[in-house]
């Protein structure tokens, strides 16, 4: 399933048009801040689909019945460019556990490039809620790989993908290949270059926060 949520009217379209414009880019710090509260509304969008809990709460003045999450999900993202999201997404669950994956586009001299992981390190995934957190779904390479990858390490029981901004082939690549997993994107956008750059994108999401790297 594929939440667009631009769709609606929010100051998330505010961040996400941000993010994009090539002045406001110059600002390395506002750039991670808004990929920050982008992943912040996301978070508060999931929250309304899990599962909750009514617990006794001591006030001064007597005892409220809340609603409490009644599970904590697994926060899960891709290095470098998931780092700024996925700090928004811990901001609202703030008791999460943690995963970090290192999945990364290893360029070849034709312009080609395949995905490369070197390193994953998460909690156990039997029966979790599990959320992966990526700036940019471009071809979708990178989550499908991630979600095989923590797919060995256990068997979540819903996987959420959250994306600033995803292109229309790289949800298709990735519906096909994790049909069960509920994708969550500030905008869809149609085209990618032969280089697989999202068009009209915003660029490289983990240039722009983090800067420049050599290339591998
Ligand atoms: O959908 P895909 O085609 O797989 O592309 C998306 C990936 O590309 C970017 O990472 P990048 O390789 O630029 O690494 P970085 O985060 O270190 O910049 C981005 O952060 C995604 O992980
Ligand atoms: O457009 C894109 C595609 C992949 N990664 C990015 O940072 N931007
Ligand atoms: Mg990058």
């Amino acid at each position: 399933m594929i939440i667009n949520l631009s769709e609606n009217h929010s100051l998330l379209s505010n961040w996400v048009s941000e993010l994009r414009d090539v002045e406001v880019q110059n600002d390395r710090m506002r750039f991670r801040r808004n990929l920050e509260r982008i992943g912040e509304v996301i978070a508060y969008e999931i929250s309304k689909t899990l599962p909750f809990e009514i617990v006794e709460t001591q006030t001064p003045l007597g005892i409220s019945n809340s609603k409490k999450l009644s599970e904590q999900p697994v926060l899960a993202t891709i290095l470098r460019a998931g780092l700024a999201l996925h700090q928004g997404l811990l901001s609202y669950f703030d008791k999460g556990d943690n995963a970090f994956v290192s999945a990364y586009r290893k360029h070849h001299k034709d312009g080609s490039f395949e995905i490369e992981i070197e390193y994953i390190s998460t909690p156990e995934l039997d029966n979790r809620i599990v959320i992966i957190s990526d700036p940019m779904l471009a071809t979708g390479a990178s989550l499908v790989k991630t979600v095989q990858f923590l797919k060995n390490e256990g068997k979540p029981k819903d996987i959420h993908i959250a994306a600033a901004i995803a292109c229309v082939d790289g949800l298709e690549y990735v519906t096909r290949e994790v049909p069960e997993a509920i994708i969550w994107c500030g905008d869809i956008d149609e085209e990618i270059t032969a280089k697989g750059y999202i068009v009209p994108g915003l660029g490289d999401a983990g240039d722009l926060a983090y800067g420049n790297k050599t290339q591998n």
